[in-house]
């Protein structure tokens, strides 16, 4: 319960609205029991006066009826329009600030968790939230509020009537509830990290379609999919069941509290303590707490999903900072010169990567960063982007880029990844990401530096084609210089270029390498390159050892 309540915490901003929406709907069931009681008080009393011929006011009780009646179905508007709006603000609430969490993490402190799954903790662990103050959080609370009041004013005419009604009242309530939720604990919990598994399994399926059908190994994907589905479905089918046992309990408890109402109210009438439309409006009033406590179990069943979920978001929330901002960062060097010194990294404490690294870069001078692979040269640039620890030093313009702060740091560094992203967006799109103020002259200027001009000019949408998911439309060699020239409308003092000519022709690749030379005259350049062509780029090579 524990995550849950820290789930309702973090939503503080929303406890009026959850406050508004728990009272509409405590009064809801005020006015539905009471509806209920006073109309078979009303029938019962109608049907003795008829029979007795003893003069009867029917005014009052039939415009307390139209009353309760009309209170009962804007009560429940209301508490619906409430209720669900506290549920929406809440998930707003947590996705923001999950994606707040999130964004800190990315690349180093997410690579452990699969793409789908961290989708699928943004979205479905989220949306299943929704049920903890809707579906559960709501109901139980009107609930108890039902059992209360419904034994307080049962006890007003009849004790004993009053001790059944709650017996069975804390059978349908709360005993059959925790049972309930006991036996859903299993399946609930299995259930939401089959989900989660289910979401990753299909995720890469489809992202690795391509590779599977040539390596013959979709089948094998296709029945591990299937093999999870089954599984989750089983899980699901046992809370089912359980939630159909549970249903079956609470409507017997429910016909066996009210038949034990109408015989403990019975020997009051036969005592003469209550009359027998008194009895009739109690047994009435009855059936209605019964309907009112009815959603607690189904509540409490819910409980083990929703704990599983806010279990996995705050494992994504908590998760370390893999390089934190420091409490109190410094401010931007106005120099660009580069300096690593004696700088050591590990993805694995057993195999360091980098050990005793040092590399000067002065600034304005345009250095390229040469040898074997796996030697470690994106990890170089991974550190200088902060996206990795370092053990060393490594200063930009003299300050050590650990006591800057990170989105400060890579203001000043414009970057082509080894692999880059392109948007599911336009070419246009995907430029103005590096830059949002460029105007088209800027977004041109780059197109041309990396030799795209003319092929975007002789599409039909020019600057407005879209580029498809993760850049599929385009080409390899398209989509990484749509990346280098983003990273030329960024325009920033330090160019970051890992591999820029990979996948381009001989003549293409001389051309972005003549382009460039001239384009960053002045900048401070690391350009990470195995290709002899790019070399032309920079005024030094440097060149790292193997492993
Ligand atoms: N995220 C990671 N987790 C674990 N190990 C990693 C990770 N990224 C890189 N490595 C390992 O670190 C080593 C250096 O990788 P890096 O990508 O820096 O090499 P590189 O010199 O850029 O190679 P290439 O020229 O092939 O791109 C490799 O052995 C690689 O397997």
């Amino acid at each position: 319960m524990r995550e849950l309540v820290r789930m309702l915490a973090v939503s503080r901003r929303q406890w009026p609205w959850m406050a508004a929406g728990i009272i509409l709907g405590v009064f809801v069931i005020a006015a539905n029991t009471a509806l209920m009681a006073l109309s078979g008080w009303f029938i019962a009393s109608m049907a003795v006066a008829g029979a007795t011929a003893v003069p009867f006011n029917y005014f009052f009780p039939s415009a307390a009826i139209r009353a309760l009646a009309i209170l009962r179905t804007v009560g429940r508007y209301a508490e619906r329009l409430v209720t669900h709006e506290a549920a929406f603000r809440i998930l707003a609430d947590l996705r923001v600030r999950l994606f707040r969490r999130l964004e800190p993490l990315a690349p180093a402190g997410l690579e452990r968790y699969a793409g789908g799954d961290v989708a699928g903790r943004l979205r479905a662990d989220v949306d299943a939230l929704e049920s903890v103050y809707l579906r559960i959080v709501a109901p139980l609370v009107t609930g108890t509020a039902a059992i209360v009041l419904a034994v307080l004013v049962v006890a007003r005419w009849s004790v004993p009537a009053a001790l059944a009604l709650f017996v069975f009242l804390m059978a349908a309530g709360v005993a059959l509830p925790l049972v309930a939720r006991r036996l859903a604990d299993k399946p609930g919990r299995r259930s939401a990290e089959l989900s989660g598994e289910l979401r990753t399994a299909v995720t890469e399926g489809l992202q690795g379609a391509e590779e599977l059908i040539l390596l013959g190994a979709a089948e094998r994907q296709a029945s591990s999919v299937d093999d999870l589905s089954y599984r989750l479905v089983t899980a699901q089918e046992r809370l089912g069941s359980i939630g159909g046992l549970t249903l079956a309990g609470g409507v017997a408890c429910g016909g066996l509290g009210v038949a034990a109402v109408l015989f403990a109210g019975s020997t009051s009438v036969a005592a003469g303590i209550i009359a027998g439309p008194v009895l009739v409006m109690l047994v009435l009033f009855s059936a209605a707490a019964f309907e009112a406590a009815g959603g607690m179990p189904a509540a409490l069943q819910l409980v083990p999903a929703a704990r599983e979920a806010a279990r996995r978001i705050r494992e994504l929330a908590d998760a370390p900072v893999p390089v934190p901002d420091p409490p109190v960062p410094e401010r931007l060097p106005a120099g660009t010169g580069i300096v690593f010194r004696n700088v050591s990294c590990a993805y694995d404490p057993a195999l360091p990567v980098l050990k005793g690294f040092s590399l000067e870069i002065p600034a304005g001078e345009r250095v390229a960063l040469a040898g074997p692979s796996g030697s470690g040269k994106s990890t170089v640039a991974e550190i200088l982007l902060r996206f990795r620890d370092y053990a060393g030093s490594v200063t930009v313009g003299g300050v050590e880029i650990s006591r800057l702060a990170a989105d400060d740091l890579r203001e000043m560094i414009a970057a082509v990844p080894q692999r880059p992203h392109l948007f599911n967006a336009t070419i246009r799109e995907n430029l103005l990401a590096g830059n949002p103020k460029a105007g088209d002259a800027e977004l041109r200027r780059a197109l041309e530096d990396a030799c795209l001009a003319a092929w975007v000019d002789a599409l039909p949408l020019g600057l407005d084609t879209p580029v498809g998911e993760g850049g599929g439309a385009v080409s390899g060699g398209e989509a990484r210089r749509i990346a280098l020239a983003r990273a030329l409308v960024k325009d920033a003092p330090i160019l970051l270029l890992d591999e820029p000519t990979e996948g381009l022709d001989a003549a293409t690749e001389r051309q972005v390498v003549a382009r460039l030379a001239a384009r960053t005259v002045g900048k401070t350049v690391l350009v990470i390159t195995h290709r002899p062509a790019c070399f032309a780029l920079a005024g030094r090579v440097v060149r790292m050892g193997a492993r």
